[in-house]
């Protein structure tokens, strides 16, 4: 399969300077996505760039329209898709200015639209392994180039926002065995799935969260300071990952590639034929396709 690198930029990242190209607008079926999106080549590799919040962070966490941003990406063509997230840590051994490399994700999200699928067109996805290990692999690849302080796995919790966690809840999501918390990759990571799209994430540190008897509670300020100098280092590691993205790739071992090869239960005649419409680019592979 070739290979169309998608960024999704979160707070404090809201271009990528470096990108050659231009600024497309990109209407969606599913409402009005966070921004157009930059799409151009890095290292000879085409990346197609979204901000999730929006140029100037004018959408917060449950404002962001999950289902718009992810199906504008796969009109776009993107294969792999990035999510570069500022996030607090649950861990101490997970300072401010570490980059995790994702692996599972606790959804604690309650006021979003989390499918593309529903009444007329049922689907159900698996999210066992929601991070692609390839894409995963090529991160950490991309990290050590740049010397970015990365871990390799963890568990994402994503909570609803836009406040953060009380003393009690923190202290919870740590005994549930999260690593770092961020209100944002959550539906996107499952939207991802529905879409076919390979899903990854690198949660950059700004806090410790308010769980830390050193380090009090979440302060915002902090965080912004700490997120403008994990920047430089998100870009440097996007660089590095254009160089190491290969023009084409083997199916992805997390299964994102087939993910809708017989996840939908509706049967053809019982369907919603708007929502169908709807579902073109998502799962056009599987709705349109003839039988054999
Ligand atoms: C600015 S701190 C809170 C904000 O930052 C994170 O967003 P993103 O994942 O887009 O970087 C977090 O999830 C909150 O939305
Ligand atoms: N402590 C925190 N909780 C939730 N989202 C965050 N984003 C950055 N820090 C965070």
């Amino acid at each position: 399969m070739d290979v169309v690198l998608g960024i999704i930029g979160g707070s404090g990242l809201y271009d990528l300077p470096g990108l050659e190209g231009t600024w497309e607008t990109i209407e969606s079926p599913w409402g009005e996505p966070s921004d157009s999106v930059l799409r151009g080549t890095l290292a000879g590799t085409p990346i197609v760039f979204m901000p999730r919040h929006g140029r100037g962070h004018r959408l917060g966490p449950t404002q962001i329209n999950y289902r718009a941003n992810i199906d504008v990406l796969k009109r776009a063509g993107v294969t792999d898709l990035v999510s570069l997230s500022a996030c607090g840590s649950l861990r101490e051994d997970l300072p401010p200015g570490t980059f995790v490399i994702v692996d599972q994700f606790i959804d604690r999200t309650f006021a979003r639209e989390k499918s593309f699928f529903g009444t007329g067109c049922v689907a159900h996805v698996s999210m066992a392994h929601p991070v692609s290990r390839d894409l995963g692999d090529r991160i950490e690849a991309a990290a050590e180039v740049s010397g970015v302080k990365s871990r390799r796995g963890g568990t994402y919790l994503a909570m609803e926002g836009p406040q953060f966690s009380s003393l009690a809840e923190s202290h919870l999501y740590r005994a549930w065995g999260a690593d770092v918390i961020g209100m944002t990759n959550m539906p996107e990571a499952k939207l991802a799935r529905e879409a076919e799209i390979s899903y990854a994430t690198v949660a950059m540190v700004t806090d410790f969260d308010s769980w830390h008897p050193d380090h009090g509670e979440v302060d915002i300020q902090q965080i912004i300071a700490t997120m403008n100098a994990n920047g430089d280092a998100a870009r440097a590691l996007v660089q590095a990952l254009a160089v190491a993205t290969p023009p084409t790739r083997e199916v992805c071992s997390a299964g994102s590639d087939t993910a809708l090869e017989f996840a939908i239960i509706t049967s053809p005649d019982a369907r919603d034929p708007a929502l169908v419409a709807k579902l073109d680019a998502v799962a056009g592979r599987v709705l349109h396709r003839t039988a054999p």
